[in-house]
């Protein structure tokens, strides 16, 4: 079936909705992209097509459940609305998500909770600039109280080094906005003018070398495999040869390039797309690897790295860590264990930052200032920046 390309008309960025699990972050979802529909700028998505599990999703090659994409006047968006807390620390932590700005939800009636906060802060960790708030259920909230809520979040934000006094906050309803209540569909339309404007498209590296994180693999039938992400650098096309940097190095060729299920002639950094990949067995990648213009990147063991061990009120650990410590890294969309020295000082207490030296069990392509977090027992406990790289 001839399917209609994707046209590259406006800068193109990638946002995301974040906070505390109820708030509302997937019916807002769903109502942005009812809002704009409604403009003629976008498709209707509703909730129970963003929150459903991906090996749900059959159609096309670029499906990921979590993404919808939508135009405003001025801009192209990928959407992330991650189906859940676990999911939005694997992403953030990643990379998977690579926002350029992000939409805290928080709910009206229940104020700041303990996710909101865990989100704001990693937020920060990995790098999202700019933060707008949507002060949900607002329909049903005392108007007073959610000045306080208001109040709180800025405080919040400015707390973990965001401009909480002047960041935009809209008061919404996304329930309301998606039964088509015109006050509230309004108010989802000033949320996107402010997303318009507050966040500025980022510089994009289109003349680096091609990299491309692999957030999920899928065989399609009769085509082949195909690999998803977002491409972090340089940009890609049919034809191009590719490295797959995982176990070892695979060579291949890239045979499909898609965004959002439509083909594009070449994808550039920030873009969300799906590759289909010459020949390449469907065990022979998976998520993690890298897939780069052959010889740029090279896999990696061993880095310095400064890195903040989280307090226990930031959810980390309550004892300190010290050399010899083995959680999980995670760089990019990779997860691999790795041994942490502390070099002279022997250990290193929560809400402290310290400089580490790390062996990875695996080698992944590394370099200088790439994040990454730590993890044990399913609890984000450390971040850090790659400083350099040593083998
Ligand atoms: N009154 C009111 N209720 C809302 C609004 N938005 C969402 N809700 C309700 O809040 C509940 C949670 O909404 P979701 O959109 O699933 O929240 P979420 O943040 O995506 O939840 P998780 O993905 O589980 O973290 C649902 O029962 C919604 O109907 C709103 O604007 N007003
Ligand atoms: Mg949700």
């Amino acid at each position: 079936m001839p399917k209609t390309a994707y046209v590259r008309t406006k800068p193109h960025l990638n946002i995301g909705t974040m906070g505390h699990v109820d708030h509302g972050k997937t019916t807002l979802t769903a109502a942005i992209t009812k809002v704009l529909s409604d403009r003629g700028t976008g498709t209707f998505v509703p909730f129970d097509r963003i929150d459903r599990a991906p090996e749900e999703a059959a159609r096309g090659i670029t499906i990921q459940i979590s993404h919808v994409e939508y135009e405003t006047d001025t801009r192209h968006y990928a959407h992330v609305d991650m189906p859940g807390h676990a999911d939005f620390i694997k992403n953030m932590v990643t990379g998977a998500a690579q926002l350029d700005g992000a939409i805290l939800v928080v709910s009206a009636l229940d104020g700041i909770m303990p996710q909101t906060a865990e989100h704001v802060l990693l937020a920060k960790q990995v790098g999202v600039r700019h933060i707008v708030v949507a002060l949900n259920k607002a329909d049903a909230g005392d108007p007073e109280l959610t000045d306080l809520v208001e109040l709180e979040v800025r405080e919040l934000l400015t707390a973990h080094g965001y401009d909480g006094e002047h960041l935009p906050v809209v008061r919404v309803s996304g329930l309301r906005a998606l039964e088509g209540d015109p006050r509230w569909t309004d108010a989802i339309s000033a949320l996107l003018d402010a997303v318009d404007t507050y966040v500025p498209v980022p510089e994009r590296y289109v003349d680096a070398p091609f990299l491309l994180s692999v957030e999920n693999v899928l065989t399609i039938t009769g085509r082949g495999t195909v690999v998803t992400g977002a491409v972090e650098r340089g940009t890609v096309r049919c034809g191009d040869q590719v490295a797959v940097l995982g176990g070892e190095t695979l060579h291949t060729v890239v045979t499909g390039v898609e965004t959002f299920g439509k083909p594009m002639e070449s994808a550039q950094a920030g873009d969300n797309v799906a590759l289909l990949l010459r020949g390449l067995p469907r065990d022979q990648v998976r998520r993690g690897d890298v897939v780069a213009r052959p010889g740029s990147v090279t896999p990696r063991h061993r880095f310095t790295a400064e890195m903040y061990v989280l307090s226990s009120e930031e959810g980390g650990r309550r004892t300190p860590l010290s050399t010899g410590y083995r959680p999980q890294f995670y760089i990019r969309t990779a997860d691999v264990v790795g041994a942490i020295d502390l070099g002279e000082r022997a250990v290193a207490r929560p809400g402290e930052t310290v400089t580490v030296t790390v062996e990875l069990g695996r080698a992944v392509p590394l370099e200088p200032s790439l994040g990454f977090a730590i993890r044990e027992g399913g609890r984000t406990v450390g971040a850090g920046t790659i400083r350099t790289v040593e083998g």
